[in-house]
């Protein structure tokens, strides 16, 4: 099956209660791992590229190339987008979207509200040529983010509905209290702001720094309008344990397939897990279109 947008993706999952999650590669091992979990799940799946990360996988073109390869040498017949993650400016999404990725995040949140939507609306007006679906954030996530350690500013409702109306993005990342990377403690979400912001602006939210939220605040953020959720931590937490124990465990070991290969059979059952978490299994039948 072709790569496919995330806009009816996400619709879907906003109208069935559930959340796509967004799984990040870091080598293609993870798009093997990512879509193999899919496809035993029979569910629809995002694998992103993180903009930090583009050239280390090899470039835009290597990275579409390698995941569109993929999709038809394992035969995956579920949705599959993939998508820019933290896109750092205007034209490394126009690049992406040359390049064949089929959705993008422009990431303005650290430039003013005025800013941020005319960098969004740019990117929205050129995807719309191509059929590729736009998220844009609000507010900052706290932790890592363009390789920074930051605090957590919590996103405006009215800054929100703002650049909703004023760009037509598919996807919004409303910052309201998640962490990129580890929690420091029980996540502190801001569950009243969600509510109201998913109530004014009306589209399918987006929750960056996925790994390590319970399970029970999972689910009232899928029922306050989040349709997708962003996972890389706890894939390279469960890769990084599992090759840990290879080395450990055998001193003499020096074959790359052998030493790696745990960690891959990690991601498939880290990301299995979290689509049964964000009841994504068994969502495939609802195809998507671009
Ligand atoms: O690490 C990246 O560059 C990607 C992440 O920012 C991703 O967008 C995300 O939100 C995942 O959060 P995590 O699960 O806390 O790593
Ligand atoms: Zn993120």
């Amino acid at each position: 099956m072709a790569l496919v947008s995330m806009k009816d993706m996400l619709k879907h999952a906003k109208e069935g209660n559930y959340a796509v999650g967004q799984y990040n590669i870091n080598s293609l091992q993870w798009a093997q791992a990512i879509l193999q979990a899919a496809e035993e799940e029979q569910g629809p799946v995002i694998v992103a590229a993180s903009d930090r990360l583009v050239d280390y996988l090899g470039g835009f073109k290597t990275i579409a190339a390698m995941v569109n390869a993929l999709v038809e040498e394992m035969e995956i017949t579920v949705p599959v987008a993939l998508h820019l993650d933290h896109g750092m400016n205007v034209e490394r999404c126009k690049q992406a979207i040359d390049a064949g990725f089929t959705s993008v995040m422009i990431d303005g949140s650290h430039y003013s509200i005025e800013e941020n939507i005319a960098m969004t609306k740019e990117v929205v007006d050129y995807a719309q040529l191509h059929q590729v679906s736009v998220e844009a954030e609000v507010g900052t996530v706290g932790g890592m983010e363009d390789g920074l350690i930051g605090g957590v500013k919590y996103a405006d409702p009215y800054e929100c509905l703002r650049l909703v109306e004023e760009t037509g993005v598919d996807a919004l990342a409303a910052a309201l209290g998640s962490v990129h990377g580890p929690y420091q403690g029980e996540p502190q979400l801001g569950f009243d702001e969600m509510k109201q912001i998913s109530e004014m602006t009306g589209i399918p939210l987006v929750l960056h720094g996925g790994s390590g939220i319970p399970d029970y605040q999972i689910k009232k953020a899928i029922e306050f309008g989040h349709a997708k959720i962003n996972v890389n931590t706890e894939c390279l937490q469960a890769w990084a344990k599992a090759v840990r124990e290879v080395l450990i465990n055998d001193s003499d070991i020096y074959d790359n397939r052998a030493i790696t290969t745990p960690g891959k059979e990690a991601i498939v059952a880290t990301v299995k897990e979290k689509m049964r978490e964000f009841n994504t299994s068994n969502k495939a039948p609802e195809k998507s279109n671009v």
